[in-house]
């Protein structure tokens, strides 16, 4: 009996590619996920590990980048046409691209030109405790609220030691998936309204503070809770640093002048801390 090569493709998933235009103080914000997968004469490679027909995964990944500081990442279906078209007709093994993208869109915050938050997704949350005692606590919150300067961020000054590689910044895009949970002290008229209030409180805080680091941005958006909703006494939040990295396209013949980012998932710093007034009533069981 003899045994063949079945249907096969290779390719890289999920580049995460997020592509900042300037135009001026308004910045434009395209974020993608593309996927390609080719085919073709792949016999070799499977059967002796010839490598001559394989573009590797990871110049599939560069040609993403390079293409989106080349070209510009307009409607996803022509981007991918142009990915497709690229690895067809440049590779003589290459049959069939596949190229797969997903777009995550983004709402402006109106602050500022360069601030947006990521549409839908985010849950609104809300713990409350009761006991025989008459004891309520009310702890409302939300989680998935993703936010994203293209400007107005630096990081530098931090501590370094002989493991220390990071390189000071002046100018980066800051991004985070927000959790927040905020305690009552007493009942608001509306819980509804209150949710909008904290929530508009937390995008303009993120939107308007220049930012030194995500430590700080954090207690500028706790604290706008604080200084603007009377009826709550403490803020705790979680920030994930989801990284965006600039992509160097030196080797391509680009330059890329904040620009084209690599989107990456993991690993993230993860920043958390709590605001509260002083004089905030014990807690007790509100956040178990
Ligand atoms: O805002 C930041 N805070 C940090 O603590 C930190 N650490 C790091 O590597 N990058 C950043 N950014």
């Amino acid at each position: 009996m003899s045994i063949i090569l079945g249907p096969n493709r290779y390719g890289k998933a999920e580049t995460r590619l997020v592509r900042v235009v300037r135009d001026g103080a308004v910045h434009h914000l395209k974020d993608v996920n593309v996927s390609s997968s080719l085919s073709g004469d792949m016999e070799a490679v499977h059967l002796t590990g010839d490598n001559a027909a394989v573009l590797p995964t990871d110049t599939q990944k560069n040609t993403v980048y390079a293409f989106a500081g080349k070209h510009g990442v307009g409607q996803i279906e022509e981007f991918a046409r142009l990915l497709a078209g690229h690895f067809v007709d440049t590779q003589p093994a290459i049959r069939h691209a596949r190229v797969e993208i997903e777009e995550y869109f983004w709402d402006r915050i109106p602050v500022s030109g360069h601030s947006f938050v990521r549409a839908g997704g985010e849950v609104r949350t809300c713990v409350v405790h009761h006991d025989g005692d008459g004891r309520t606590t009310v702890v409302s919150g939300l989680r998935d609220l993703v936010l994203l300067n293209t400007t107005g961020s630096e990081f530098h000054g931090f501590a370094v030691d002989e493991y220390t590689t990071l390189q000071p910044t002046s100018d980066r895009v800051l991004a985070t998936a927000v959790t927040a949970r905020w305690r009552h002290a007493s009942a608001p008229d509306s819980f509804g309204e209150s949710y909008t209030e904290v929530r508009r409180c937390l995008l303009e805080a993120f939107a308007g503070t220049h930012s030194l680091s995500l430590q700080q941005t954090l207690y500028a958006m706790g604290k706008r809770v604080l200084d603007t909703c009377d009826g709550i006494c403490e803020v705790r939040l979680e920030m994930p640093n989801k990284h965006h990295f600039a992509v160097d396209l030196s080797p391509f013949g680009l330059d890329n002048a904040g620009e084209v980012f690599h989107a990456a998932d993991r690993p993230y710093g993860l920043i958390e801390g709590g605001v509260l007034r002083e004089d905030a009533p014990d807690a007790g069981f509100a956040w178990e």
